[in-house]
């Protein structure tokens, strides 16, 4: 076989059955760097050349096509004014040399092909995977579009409507229905899949398969006047989920221009839309938190140090409240041994109904599948005694009296522990690194992301938030506007505005973690009577559909007009009066005014060296608190 290196990201074999395989070479996920992209071109112009190629196949190393564009790459300098011209890549390189390649092309795909990867498949002449591979464009999850011809070919390929889907949800589909909807023309086992690819791309030069052009495919795409009503109801959508946010719209407006003025018109404006998005606050940011996320589990210290995660297998809970009964979801839903321990058979019994009840509901919602319920229910033992906790690698909610401090560490859930996806490691002096290994690996197993912190009130997240509804107490009893508080911060992204979560969270807790925050930092504690003077007429929040709001039966929340009476009440108490610049406060002060004492919080987490890095602060906000992102 003749091997030639093309520069250091693909490789190309040219077999004597005149296939070339081009193998993108680049770890972790095959990322389509700046390099990769140029030596796939040049790859492809060689393979176009040479007369001993009579037809390609593109695949990834490792058992993984591509991860899709190099997300480092992001707002970097581009080195080349080649590079800088805009439609280069997806004109010049994707669309008029691999697509409009003279041999027929194949691309293999195992593992994902997410992105940019699955870009460059689809402008191959077909596509075969294998039944696991990941497929999808989720590039609008970083704030970014499809930018290498993805707006354009995917509903070519799928239909206008499931190719909306995935791009606006960002969500991958497997093999399989990858297959059923026409992205893949055949679902082969990994090894068979090079092979297969082979002969397929020989049989479409002998005519034996067809040779699909996908951006001129026209077939899937639905008649003008129903996919213009088709991209209205997106847009819609897309508008009401996400008010914030400019680029699903802009991946709209783009497929439109592909499908009423054509898809090389189309080509262009997504060029042109992807470079200009590509410098915008929201993509910054969300690149920021995809690396972020990635980042929580790399604790200087303690993951840079050799140590390998124990091999835990059996756990042990102390009570299963809400919150245990939640943790011990988690674990048999990802394959661990739980016993659950309560003080009576009431409490176990209750215990044990509320962990088949979460697994139910995961059932009803088709996230798991029912023989996964009956195996998670296998794993959990119930129990009313220690005896049987003398065989667990791990136990949560006992510690204080146990004379080895190094094998304690926090682990603190989020209601509901099952679904929330933060985990708050909390480390103290004596916690020994290898107790932190070896949790961060177990979170990693429940599909948690962990952020590992120092030991503090409030942890980091309700550390970073107890300023939250302060400050709305602060500003209300000076004369802003409850209501139009909550509605600012809602508007700005957050799920809930401070007194809304506060009727959600309860008065009962509110007032217990206050207490703390006031004990613990004193001298930035606005202790406002407004709270207290509400729990005195028997409100505390949603529970009792009456708190900042009124609740109806359904849990909706209306005005109350006669929460002024309290405030006014509150005020008096304060000895404050009103101040007339905080009645009419424009929106953006009030963003300021909550917010900026929560970034606050966060510099005195960091200052303090409770948390390790900015980053982990950001992450427990937008995981933990719903800020967005
Ligand atoms: C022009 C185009 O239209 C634009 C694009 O293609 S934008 C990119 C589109 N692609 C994506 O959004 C995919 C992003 N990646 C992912 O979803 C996931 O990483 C994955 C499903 C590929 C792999 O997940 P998983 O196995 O859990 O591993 P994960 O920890 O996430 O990633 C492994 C490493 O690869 C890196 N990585 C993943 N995708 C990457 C990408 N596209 N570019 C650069 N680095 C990437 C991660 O940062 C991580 O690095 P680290 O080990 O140093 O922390």
């Amino acid at each position: 076989m003749d091997r030639r290196r093309v520069k250091e990201s693909t490789v190309m074999e040219v077999g004597p059955d005149g296939v070339a395989i081009i193998t993108i070479i680049n770890p972790p996920v095959n990322s389509l760097s700046f390099d990769v992209l140029h030596s796939l071109k040049e790859s492809f112009d060689q393979a176009s050349q040479r007369d001993d190629v009579k037809a390609i196949v593109v695949t990834g190393a490792k058992g993984k096509f591509s991860g899709g564009f190099d997300i480092s790459a992001f707002g970097g300098h581009q080195e080349t004014k080649e590079l800088q011209k805009p439609g280069f890549l997806s004109v010049e390189i994707i669309t008029d040399t691999i697509e409009a390649s003279r041999k027929p092309t194949v691309a293999a795909i195992d593992g994902l092909a997410l992105g940019g990867g699955l870009e460059l498949a689809m402008a191959c002449s077909a596509r075969l995977s294998t039944s696991n591979a990941q497929l999808g464009l989720p590039e609008l999850q970083l704030g970014i579009i499809p930018g290498f011809g993805g707006t354009q070919r995917l509903p070519r390929l799928v239909g206008l409507s499931k190719a909306l889907e995935m791009m606006l949800n960002s969500k991958p589909v497997k093999g399989r229905e990858a297959f059923s909807l026409g992205l893949v023309d055949g679902v082969v086992s990994p090894d068979e899949l090079l092979n297969t690819a082979r002969q397929w791309t020989l049989d479409i030069l002998n005519h034996r398969r067809p040779w699909v052009v996908s951006l001129y495919r026209n077939d899937k795409i639905e008649p003008l006047g129903e996919a213009r009503e088709i991209l209205k109801f997106a847009r819609s959508r897309a508008q009401k989920e996400a008010p914030n946010l400019k680029h699903p719209l802009v991946c709209i407006d783009v497929i439109e221009e592909g499908i009423v003025s054509g898809p090389r018109a189309g080509l262009w404006k997504e060029a042109e839309a992807s470079e200009e998005l590509s410098h915008s606050d929201t993509s910054k940011s969300l690149i920021h938190i995809f690396f972020a996320k990635r980042g929580t589990s790399k604790v200087p210290g303690v993951t840079d140090i050799g140590l390998v995660p124990r091999h835990v297998k059996k756990v042990a809970i102390i009570g299963g409240g809400l919150m245990g009964s939640g943790i011990a979801t988690a674990l048999i839903l990802s394959n661990y041994s739980v016993i659950l321990k309560e003080v009576n058979e009431q409490l176990l019994d209750a215990g044990v109904k509320r962990i088949k009840s979460n697994l139910q509901n995961r059932v009803n919602e088709g996230e798991i599948a029912e023989e996964n319920f009956e195996k998670a229910v296998s794993l959990l033992k119930g129990s009313l005694d220690y005896e049987s906790l003398k065989d667990v690698d791990m136990v949560i909610e006992i510690g204080e009296r146990t004379k080895s401090h190094d094998r304690i560490v926090g682990a603190h859930f989020f209601s509901l522990a099952h679904v929330t996806p933060l985990l708050e490691i909390v480390r103290t002096k004596q916690t020994s690194p290898q107790v932190i290994v070896d949790l961060l690996d177990i979170s990693k197993k429940i599909k948690k992301t962990p952020v590992v912190i120092g030991n503090c009130t409030g942890f980091a997240v309700n550390r970073m938030f107890f300023p939250y509804t302060q400050a709305g107490l602060l500003l209300v009893e000076r004369g802003a506007d409850v209501y139009q508080i909550d509605e600012a911060i809602t508007k700005f992204g957050m799920p809930m505005g401070p007194f809304r979560l506060a009727d959600l969270v309860g008065f009962g807790v509110a007032v217990a973690t206050g207490t703390q925050f006031i004990r613990n930092f004193p001298e930035r504690t606005y202790k406002s009577m407004l709270i207290p003077l509400l729990q005195e007429d028997k409100r505390t929040g949603e529970a009792t559909h009456k708190g900042f709001y009124l609740y109806d039966d359904k849990r909706k929340a209306s005005v109350d007009p006669e929460l002024k009476n309290f405030i006014e009440k509150a005020r008096s108490i304060s000895g404050v009066s009103i101040d007339p610049k905080l009645v009419k406060l424009q929106e953006t002060d009030i963003i300021e005014m909550i917010l900026f004492p929560v970034v606050n919080e966060a510099c005195r987490i960091l200052d303090e060296g409770i948390a390790v890095k900015a980053d982990d602060l950001d992450i427990s906000a937008v995981m933990g608190m719903g800020f967005p992102p």
